[in-house]
């Protein structure tokens, strides 16, 4: 394969973070040009410009829940997902050769593996202090630059052979059944196929502030028998008080639900910003409530038609 036909994906490096381990699994990424990039923003960008064609980011996690830049980024509508990936995450304590657990004073990690560890490190290092980082690998790099400031990183095992560190504590996630979902976001295209297990992720924004306009947006998916599997509010920037709700629900906008659950939002909304629908990475597959199936909606339509027609 040459380099003109090489597929690109950014994605939040530098190597060794979860990001990459998620990116690795999507099929036939052993031909791809993957590029490390130093944000979210900054992978998301390049997709944005052209220099890459895709980018994987985190988006959601099972302890710590939405990723919130991910989230604000992806709310521009100007990117759409077309594939989840689900990841176990567990993190190792790390550091240069020489120091032991008792020297950690300065520990560095991303905010979201901080949280994750929280109760170890108040267990094991009561003292140290954890300084954020803008993602585990680069934690792992700045502990293994000469004179670094840091005594040690959190980060995933495999970062400890990549940046030359010792592992002085492994599997030390407060949860052991933690997991983080990574999406992989493109300029818009038609969305991938429809499988029987699909999410759809989308940005509402309320029309006009007042009472029960939430409940207005929740109306639209529970009338119709679509599952949500994550609703955020999320501030737009205008102003205190002013949010939109970042929402994925079950289903795919092929199906008529989901279709007109979105319908029925840009109804009542100000604006909808769809996001995509995507193969769900568990293969759960959707158990549609009693007439919210295609052929519910198809014979209903079929019904109406038939009464403007006069036949009864
Ligand atoms: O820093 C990394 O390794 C990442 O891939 C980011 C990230 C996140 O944003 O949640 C991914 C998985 C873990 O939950 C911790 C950090």
């Amino acid at each position: 394969m040459t380099d003109a036909v090489r597929v690109r994906y950014a994605y939040l490096g530098p190597s060794g973070t979860f990001t990459e381990a998620a990116l690795r699994t999507v099929p036939d990424v052993e031909h791809a040009e993957l590029l490390p990039c130093a944000s979210v923003p900054a992978a998301l960008e390049a997709v944005r410009s052209g220099e890459a064609d895709g980018a994987v980011v985190p988006i959601e996690n099972s302890v710590e829940g939405g990723v919130p830049v991910t989230l604000d980024e992806l709310a521009d509508g100007r990117l759409v997902i077309t594939r989840e990936i689900l990841l176990r995450v567990s993190f190792a304590l790390m550091a240069r050769p020489g120091t032991h657990l008792e020297d950690c004073k300065r520990i560095t990690t991303h905010p979201h593996a901080a949280a994750q560890t929280r109760h170890w490190v108040a267990d094991h290092l009561p003292r140290a202090e954890v300084m954020l980082a803008s993602s585990t690998a680069a934690a792992a790099a700045a502990v293994a630059e000469p004179g670094s400031e840091f005594d040690a990183a959190i980060a995933p095992r495999i970062a400890a052979e990549q940046y030359h560190l010792n592992v002085l504590a492994d599997q030390i996630e407060d949860n052991r059944d933690a997991v983080t979902r990574f999406v992989l976001a493109t300029r818009p295209v038609p969305p991938p196929p429809l499988t029987g297990a699909d999410k759809t992720s989308l940005v509402a924004f309320i029309r006009d502030d007042h009472p029960g306009a939430l409940l207005e947006i929740l109306d639209e998916f529970a009338v119709r028998g679509v599952n949500l599997t994550r609703i955020e509010s999320r501030p737009t920037g205008d102003g205190i008080g002013r949010y939109c709700f970042s929402i994925d629900c079950e289903g795919h906008v092929e199906e008529a639900r989901v279709g007109e659950a979105l319908m029925g939002l840009r109804r009542v909304c100000g604006e909808v910003r769809f996001l995509g629908s995507y193969p769900r990475a568990d293969g759960a597959r959707i158990s549609t409530r009693p007439g919210t199936s295609d052929v519910d909606f198809r014979d209903a339509a079929s019904w109406l038609a038939s009464l403007k027609e006069g036949r009864t």
